[in-house]
């Protein structure tokens, strides 16, 4: 399998405050990349970095062969942020407008077709919520919300799906069906890039999983990870960048 996403030495900083420090990894296709560090510890930003919506200070990323930062085309791309980043949550809008908005980018103003139509009802029907589809996306659960997103993705038929903590005050049942149903896109063939910070559920579901700080402190395939001591270095140790950075914020 060939690399998807590459990045090479990027560093950066908000204003003056150090973030991320000489970080290379790739990514490849098919990979079920799990991405853990504690509140703070920049992983937000290097996904955003990663995904061409921020830039680094210095240092290159490549997406799908190209400058992340110039790539074009978004239907390649599912991002689910964190939940309260996302805008139409409060929008009036239904489950299916969102959804229906993955498929845009492919057709572009013109109306759905047939085939466009299908597509949508079975991104639906692939994350659980077909029930749901006339609902408004405020008035959906976060777990149901989540799933939204993803079929959005899936209608646009995106290669790669980046995940921000997408379970964060799901229940533990729902949980374990939301991985799952990242397992089979997985298997379909879909990339995934997660931030998480159950490590329980990474060794679970992740092919690989990279630990930062500020500094990248391990990444490799699961099995590999677990012999390594990163976790126990990234979150017992004083902070590498900054010891007076605050926790979380987004
Ligand atoms: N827009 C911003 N402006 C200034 N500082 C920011 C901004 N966004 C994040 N930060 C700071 O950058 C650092 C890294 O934040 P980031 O959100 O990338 O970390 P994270 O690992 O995703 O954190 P968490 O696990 O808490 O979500 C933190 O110290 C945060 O306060």
């Amino acid at each position: 399998m060939s690399d998807i996403l590459t990045v090479n030495n990027v560093n950066f900083s908000y204003d003056d405050q150090p973030v991320l420090k000489d970080i290379s990894l790739s990514v490849r296709e098919g990979d079920f990349l799990g991405m853990i560090g504690p509140n703070g510890s920049g992983k937000t930003t290097l996904l955003k970095i990663m995904l061409g919506l921020q830039t680094p200070d210095s240092g290159t990323v490549e997406l799908f062969g190209e400058p992340a930062r110039s790539f074009e085309d978004g239907a390649r791309l599912g991002y689910v942020s964190q939940q309260s980043t996302e805008s139409d949550a409060t929008m009036p809008v239904t489950v299916r407008e969102v959804v229906a908005m993955g498929r845009y980018a492919h057709a572009g103003l013109r109306r759905l077709s047939e085939r466009d139509r299908d597509i949508i009802d079975r991104s639906l029907t692939k994350v659980g919520i077909a029930d749901l589809k006339n609902r408004r996306i405020s008035r959906l659960s976060g777990g149901q919300r989540q799933r939204a997103y993803i079929a959005r993705a899936l209608a646009s038929e995106a290669d790669l799906l980046a995940l921000d903590e997408p379970t964060v005050g799901v229940d533990a049942n729902s949980v374990e069906k939301f991985y799952q149903l990242l397992d089979e896109l997985n298997t379909d063939g879909i990339t995934i890039i997660l931030i998480e910070h159950d490590i329980g559920l990474l060794t679970e579901h992740a092919t690989s999983i990279a630990c930062l700080d500020g500094e990248l402190y391990a990444h490799a395939e699961t099995s590999k990870f677990l012999k390594t001591d990163a976790l126990e270095r990234a979150f017992s140790s004083a902070r590498v960048l900054s010891a007076n950075a605050p926790a979380g914020g987004n």
